[in-house]
């Protein structure tokens, strides 16, 4: 009789702590249980740099380990073997010992329009002149400055259910919240959307990487890459891959507003259209371009995404991000 082989120890899952971030590491953990229903699966939550300290500007943090590098601490040590990120929240490029082990198939990336509760107004388009929208976002400030000059814009930070008791309190300030919809829609508050703020419905490009999910582990690890092979989606990861080649380029990390849209296109869907924005922190000065090629491979994508940022500064974004860089307040 052959003996049984040893049980393998559970696979250790970290993420924040936040309802967000358990929503999405619980959907991962169960995607991961149906492929392999032997093993057996911890999620452990940690509170991050990110989440603790909700005054500063977001500007102000270092933005290379602001949600990550707790984390990506234990990863390497073996205390974890896997970690649940939005992708948008991952620096463009990762520390040595760690990777990018897959990107499954991408929720909503658009940015959405959450009006207040009680109040009447259902777009951006129809909110009253000197209205109040709640973003800490300079990406989603700058755009909407630029497209509605009647709007005002004000810091709205905190987890998704405090940015939006913020919105409905009675004293607050705030008409209405710009937030993604696939974080909203995960929580389960599709109902507050009142507006998709996709760029061809009076709307803006979106962060990179925004509404996809990024799977990290430590580098070399490959047994957990080859399990979480089973949840990659190729067209998500092909665009997002992209969208981080351009961010990369253009040194934005999250702190600039780099805005992108990617949509597939042709009968079999092989070819990418990227568009992409550069905007000043004032919404005055932008700079927009966008380009579409046949992509297939992961160099590809990077590739592409190279080639619109070099098209984007030839066009002027490098004079606007030196300005950004410039007038970037002092750390503290
Ligand atoms: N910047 C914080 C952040 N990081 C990921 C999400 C939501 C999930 C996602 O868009 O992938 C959010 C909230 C938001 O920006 O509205």
């Amino acid at each position: 009789m052959a003996t049984p082989a040893p049980p393998q120890p559970p696979l250790r899952i970290g993420t924040r702590r936040s309802n967000l971030a358990m929503v999405q590491a619980e959907q991962i953990r169960n995607s991961l249980q149906k492929i392999a229903p032997d093993r057996s699966f911890e999620i452990e939550a940690l509170r991050t740099l990110g989440d603790k300290d909700q005054t500063k500007a977001l500007y102000n943090f270092d933005a290379k380990s602001l949600w990550t590098a707790e984390l990506e601490d234990m990863l390497v040590s073996g205390q974890l073997d896997l970690i649940v990120h939005c992708l948008k929240d991952m620096p463009t490029t990762l520390p040595d010992s760690c990777e990018l082990g897959a990107i499954p198939m991408r929720d909503d990336p658009r940015d959405a329009l959450v009006v207040k509760a009680g109040l009447p107004y259902t777009s951006l388009q129809t909110l009253p002149e000197g209205a109040v929208v709640g973003t800490s976002s300079v990406r989603r400030s700058a755009q909407l400055r630029r497209l509605y000059p009647h709007l005002r814009f004000a810091n709205l930070r905190g987890n998704v259910e405090t940015r939006l008791a913020k919105v409905d309190s009675a004293e607050g300030e705030y008409a209405c919240m710009v937030m993604s919809a696939a974080g909203l829609q995960r929580i389960g508050l599709t109902h507050r959307i009142s507006q998709y703020l996709g760029s061809k419905d009076g709307g803006i490009l979106h962060a990179v990487g925004q509404g996809a999910l990024g799977l990290e582990i430590r580098k070399g690890d490959v047994k957990t890459r080859e399990l979480l092979n089973q949840l990659v989606d190729r067209p998500s990861t092909l665009a997002c891959l992209a969208e981080r080649s351009l961010m990369r380029t253009l040194e934005g990390g999250c702190s600039v507003p780099i805005g992108v849209e990617t949509e597939w296109l042709g009968d079999s869907k092989d070819r990418l259209r990227m568009r992409a924005i550069v905007v000043s922190l004032d919404g005055s000065r932008s700079v927009e371009d966008v380009i579409d090629a046949k992509v297939q491979t992961d160099n590809e994508a990077a590739e592409f995404g190279q080639a619109l940022a070099a098209k984007l500064l030839e066009a002027g974004a490098d004079a606007i991000l030196k300005d950004i860089n410039a007038n970037r307040p002092a750390k503290n």
